[in-house]
């Protein structure tokens, strides 16, 4: 079954002094939605950015704020990443005591809820949230820092979590972050996955370069 590939890539990558210009240009380059990576120097060893960033950025583009948190405790934050401009919000469920409660939370919002496995979390602890969560993903790095090397064996996961989606009859979206580069997008897609992150592969080459990276990371 072919569908379509949406690109979502992490600003993580981008020049931090020039966001707001980096996120136009991302969006002029065609990407599908905007990657925003949020981590607290507690759950994960490294620290970005807050809402007060996300909300700055969102005049600048009308695309999907995809909001990556890797904070914890998460659920003291949701509210505020919704009201800055959040779509969708995605929650390690390591980052707090209750993932189906912090699930709910986020739908209550108004905003898309997903769920993220870390490359030693298994697909399995997802099957009392199939029937509430809009989009998982699947780290293919361990959560923390971009340019890192994609861990093959998660192609697997991606494979399993594809069929439980389609067993599902939901619509809910597979993501894969981390790693993703013009070798790896393929095998990902081939996979299952349909939203790739890509940090380190959008944003190489400056931006003159980010509409072929991100044609070619869609197979195009
Ligand atoms: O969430 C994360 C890292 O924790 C990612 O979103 C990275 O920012 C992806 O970067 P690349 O591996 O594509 O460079
Ligand atoms: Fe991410």
């Amino acid at each position: 079954m072919t569908r379509p590939i949406l690109i979502s890539p992490s600003i993580l990558s981008a020049d931090f002094a020039r966001l707001g210009e980096e996120v136009r240009a991302i969006d002029a380059a065609g990407c599908d939605w905007v990657h925003i990576d949020v981590m607290d120097g507690h759950f994960v060893p490294n620290i970005t950015i807050g809402p007060n960033v996300v909300k700055a950025l969102r005049p600048h583009t009308q695309k999907t704020f995809d909001v990556h948190l890797m904070i914890s405790p998460v659920d003291l934050y949701l509210d505020a990443f919704a009201q800055a401009g959040a779509d969708i919000i995605t929650v390690h469920p390591e980052a707090g005591p209750h993932i189906h409660r912090t699930v709910q939370h986020i739908k209550s919002l108004g905003v898309k809820a997903g769920v993220v496995l870390n490359p030693g979390t298994p697909a399995k602890m997802l099957d009392y949230l199939m029937d509430d969560v809009d989009l998982i993903l699947v780290m293919s790095v361990n959560p923390g820092f971009g340019g890192q090397s994609f861990i093959e064996n998660q192609l697997r996961k991606i494979e399993a979590i594809r069929k439980m989606i389609d067993k599902s009859g939901r619509d809910i979206h597979l993501q894969v972050d981390g790693g993703i580069d013009f070798t790896t997008a393929p095998k990902a897609i081939a996979a299952g996955a349909d939203v790739l992150v890509a940090g380190t592969a959008t944003f190489r080459g400056g931006p003159d370069a980010y509409a072929d990276n991100i044609r070619k990371l869609r197979g195009g």
